[in-house]
């Protein structure tokens, strides 16, 4: 594995009974890069990021996160470890103002749990309440810190699940799908969004469909195919292999 991998999946096969659904998928993340993996309905890209955060155990091969095996930890342990990942259906507190949501995980990143009395106990709140105001004025909705979560638009609920991603501090973010069911215009912010953390160096990897989306982010496209990698290389490599083109550009996408 190359020194500034941060991730590596290797020889990972997934198979649910009769069903491959992942089969010598064997691949690296470069620190600081963002990692598209694209591939048709069924391809297995879900099944991989499950397996990257430990909700699917593989059913043979391992996953090297910063040098560590995490196969087999829990999905609590690698989030702790830096492992966030972002939902397709944002997970919020639809009940709780913007910026309690964002103290949560905060909460939990300082103490390794949350429990509701944190809100309730003045040590160090101050601290943490400065941080999620922070990475809430860092997605663009500090003007919006007191309304409740259940009234955002679907664009600014997965903005608000960003800022709940950001302020645990990872060390590489895995985003499902970010633009998913959005409009052209909330998918454009998210995008602008997105490659300012890239100019920060964070570490993304991103399943997205879009592919005005994915080219304009990714440093490195991997394509799945029933389960395969079937290519792996720059955005225009794989834009222009015709294989990629038979198997998902040139399809329904
Ligand atoms: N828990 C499961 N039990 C049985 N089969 C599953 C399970 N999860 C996924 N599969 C199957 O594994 C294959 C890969 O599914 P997966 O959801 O990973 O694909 P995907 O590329 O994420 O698809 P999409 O783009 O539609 O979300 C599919 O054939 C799917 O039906």
């Amino acid at each position: 594995m190359p020194a500034n991998a941060v991730l590596h999946v290797a020889d990972v096969h997934k198979n649910f009974g009769g069903l491959h659904a992942l089969s010598d998928i064997d691949l690296q993340v470069e620190e600081g890069t963002t990692h598209a993996i694209i591939g048709p309905n069924g391809a297995g890209k879900s099944t991989l990021l499950n397996v990257c955060i430990g909700r699917i155990a593989p059913s043979s091969g391992a996953v090297v996160f910063d040098g560590e095996v995490i196969t087999g930890k829990k999905p609590h342990e690698i989030n702790q470890m830096g492992i966030v990942r972002v939902f397709q259906t944002p997970e919020i507190f639809p009940d709780l103002t913007l910026l309690q949501n964002v103290m949560v995980p905060a909460f939990a990143k300082r103490d390794g749990s949350f429990t509701v009395n944190a809100f309730q106990s003045a040590n160090n709140q101050a601290e943490i309440r400065e941080e999620a105001e922070h990475w809430l004025a860092d997605v663009g909705l500090d003007a919006q810190r007191d309304t409740i979560a259940a009234s955002l638009s679907r664009g600014d609920k997965r903005r608000l699940e960003l800022a709940m991603g950001l302020v645990q501090h990872p060390r590489l973010l895995l985003l499902d799908e970010p633009t998913a069911g959005m409009s052209r215009h909330d998918t454009n912010s998210t995008v602008d969004l997105l490659k300012k953390f890239k100019e920060r160096g964070m570490t993304k990897v991103i399943i997205e469909h879009d592919m005005h989306v994915v080219f304009s982010l990714a440093d490195r496209v991997t394509v799945l195919a029933q389960g395969r990698i079937i290519a792996d290389g720059k955005p225009e490599e794989v834009r222009g292999n015709p294989v990629v083109q038979e198997a998902y550009l040139g399809g329904a996408h």
